[in-house]
């Protein structure tokens, strides 16, 4: 939980303890229903709470955004942003029930007003949002082409609407079809803890 703390010094009581609660409930529900992996469950916060956080860095979502989460799984990076910016709506969803359930079942537990959740698969999901946001779904390529469809035209963040991802290892391949409209971003920039050292924030602007 300090790992948080050291990057986002300014939270609130109300965020601290969310962030705090996470650690118990994560481990009390994986250990049920793996949503993380067994061996990466001690490395929560800096692994998957703060990762998640990384989008943060380059984008400080504005009151009213409408975010949806793809392939959220239990609630990554959905969760973690849900409690740093209270007055963003975030929709998480994914395709296995059991996910969906975890994810559910954190964000009533820390009181999250500003989730709703949902178990399908992302090419039924018609609703529009102002970004779509994912952490290792699937190939940037193809999330491009599924999430064409939910972003809306209006704008209400200095960022245009689009796609922000969070990518670890070799991206060349992956990049090379949107290399023209992609900006990379290091997370070694904000974070710096090894872990971080292949890790990227993925942000592509759509156009409607
Ligand atoms: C490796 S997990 C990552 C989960 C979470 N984003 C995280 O970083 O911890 C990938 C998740 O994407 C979901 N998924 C894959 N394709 C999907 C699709 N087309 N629609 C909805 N969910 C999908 C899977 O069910 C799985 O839970």
């Amino acid at each position: 939980m300090d790992i948080i703390l050291k990057y986002f010094p300014t939270l609130t009581d109300t965020q601290k303890a969310q962030f705090e609660a996470l650690g118990e409930l994560y481990t009390d529900w994986n250990s049920k229903i793996n949503v993380i992996s067994r061996k990466d469950i001690g490395n929560l916060y800096e692994h998957h709470v703060l990762h998640s956080l990384g989008i943060a860095k380059i984008i400080s979502f504005r009151p009213g955004t409408e975010v949806m989460d793809l392939g959220t799984g239990g609630g990554f990076p959905g969760i973690p942003l849900a409690i740093l910016f209270p007055e963003v709506k975030f929709h998480l969803i994914d395709s296995i029930g059991k996910k969906i359930k975890v994810t559910t079942e954190v964000a009533n537990a820390i009181g999250l007003k500003n989730v709703t959740t949902r178990q399908c698969r992302a090419e039924e999901e018609k609703a529009q949002f102002n970004f779509v946001v994912s952490r290792a779904v699937m190939p940037l390529a193809d999330l491009l082409k599924l999430v064409r469809k939910n972003i809306k035209k209006e704008q209400c963040n200095a960022l245009p609407n689009g796609l922000i991802c969070l990518k670890g290892g070799e991206l060349q391949h992956e990049i090379l079809p949107v290399r023209h409209q992609a900006i990379v971003t290091e997370l070694t920039n904000f974070f710096k803890e090894e872990y971080f050292n292949t890790k990227k924030v993925v942000y592509v602007s759509i156009n409607k």
